[in-house]
């Protein structure tokens, strides 16, 4: 059977008859809880040992393909759409399986910056599917931020066309920056001060220094120092001085950040002089942080469940702290929406 479209050429063979034949896509094969991948590559030319392997995935026929006049292959679809998105600090992928993953090429921890607005306008053309990560996602060495591919296995080139104009049109009003940026994390040195007469006193071992050590290390910063003071204002203030006195690049000041008597520690930040953006942040775990800055230099106070829940709003906000982002109160605000994780 032929079938005509748009003046592309999709002829379905058997796949008893199409020994010596050539694929026009890649083949996937999912086994769930085994493999999920390519089972046949674009082009490859099937051999009489490939059938039932064929037959096992659900293809009974493959197609032979004749490309039309101002069409495009999935592939190539995929991968003009991956380049007009291409900045600096990217790489693209292979296509595979009909999709170009676009990469960080970095060698240290990034956020995405990706314009919402814009990736909204590319998927509304419809049979186009651009996923990108949110913006200000961490980004990995090597990590991906986003991917392209169109829906059907031949599109009309008007509507890669159509994509690319949007991106070029997007980077005229942006001096030429793409909708899809990096932007690197710098390695901060940061000064880090525990509050707590149980820890202080020595009655409970710190948990909170290796938590704080674990997550700003996997962003490449470093703890230089670390503190110890009891829920004593006066003393929090002396060390929150000392440790501004050391030039460190960032301030973190642990425990006590909630309602109780002893919880010392977001006064004892204020009266450090510290500039307050937000005492609370509407995300939950972690809506007693507290973030400022001192001389300049950001402050965060943290509160407990920073040391026991693997996804906080110290989470959240230390990647674009590292990044050099000035964090806000319109930032803070936001937080709320789409801010309930387990806690
Ligand atoms: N009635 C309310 N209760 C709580 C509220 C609230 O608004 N009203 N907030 C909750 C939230 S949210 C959090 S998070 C926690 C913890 O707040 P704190 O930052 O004030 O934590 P602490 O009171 O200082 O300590 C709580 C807990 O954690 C242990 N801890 C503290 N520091 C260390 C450390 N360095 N090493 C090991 N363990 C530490 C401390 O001994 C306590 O057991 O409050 C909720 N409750
Ligand atoms: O700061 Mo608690 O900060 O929400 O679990």
């Amino acid at each position: 059977m032929t079938k005509p479209k748009n003046g592309t050429i999709l002829k379905e063979v058997p796949v008893q008859e199409a020994i010596g034949l050539r694929l026009a896509h890649d083949l996937t094969q999912i086994i769930p809880g085994q493999f999920k991948g390519r089972l046949f590559k674009k082009g490859h030319v099937i051999e009489e040992t490939d059938i039932s392997k064929l037959l096992d995935i659900g293809k009974e026929h493959i197609y032979i393909m004749e490309l039309g006049e101002g069409e495009l292959h999935e592939d190539d679809a995929a991968k003009r759409m991956a380049v007009a998105l291409q900045s600096e600090g990217l790489k693209l992928s292979e296509p595979h399986e009909g999709k170009v993953a676009v990469k960080s090429a970095l060698d240290v921890p990034a956020i995405a910056e990706i314009d919402p607005a814009i990736v909204h306008a590319i998927n509304d053309l419809g049979e186009i599917a651009l996923a990108t990560l949110r913006t200000h996602a961490v980004v990995m060495p090597g990590g991906q931020l986003a991917a392209t591919r169109v829906i059907p296995l031949v599109v009309p080139e008007s509507k890669v066309q159509a994509v690319e104009e949007l991106i070029s049109s997007y980077r005229a009003q942006h001096e030429g920056q793409s909708p899809l940026r990096l932007k690197p994390l710098r390695k901060f040195r940061i000064g880090l001060l525990t509050t707590g007469g149980e820890v202080f006193s020595g009655r409970i071992e710190d948990k909170f220094g290796p938590a704080v050590r674990r997550i700003v290390e996997a962003l490449g910063s470093e703890v230089m120092e670390q503190r110890f003071a009891p829920d004593e204002r006066h003393i929090i203030v002396k060390e929150i001085h000392y440790l501004l006195h050391q030039s460190y690049d960032m301030i973190v000041v642990t425990g006590g950040m909630s309602v109780d008597p002893d919880d010392r520690t977001p006064a004892a930040i204020a009266e450090s002089g510290a500039e307050i953006v937000s005492y609370g942040t509407p995300m939950l775990p972690g809506s007693m942080l507290l973030m400022g800055y001192l001389n300049g230099v950001p402050i965060m106070g943290l509160p407990g469940c920073v040391m026991h829940d693997p996804y906080t709003s110290f989470n959240v906000l230390l990647p674009r702290i590292l990044a050099g982002d000035i964090i806000t109160r319109e930032d803070i605000v936001s937080m709320g929406y789409g801010g309930l994780n387990s806690c």
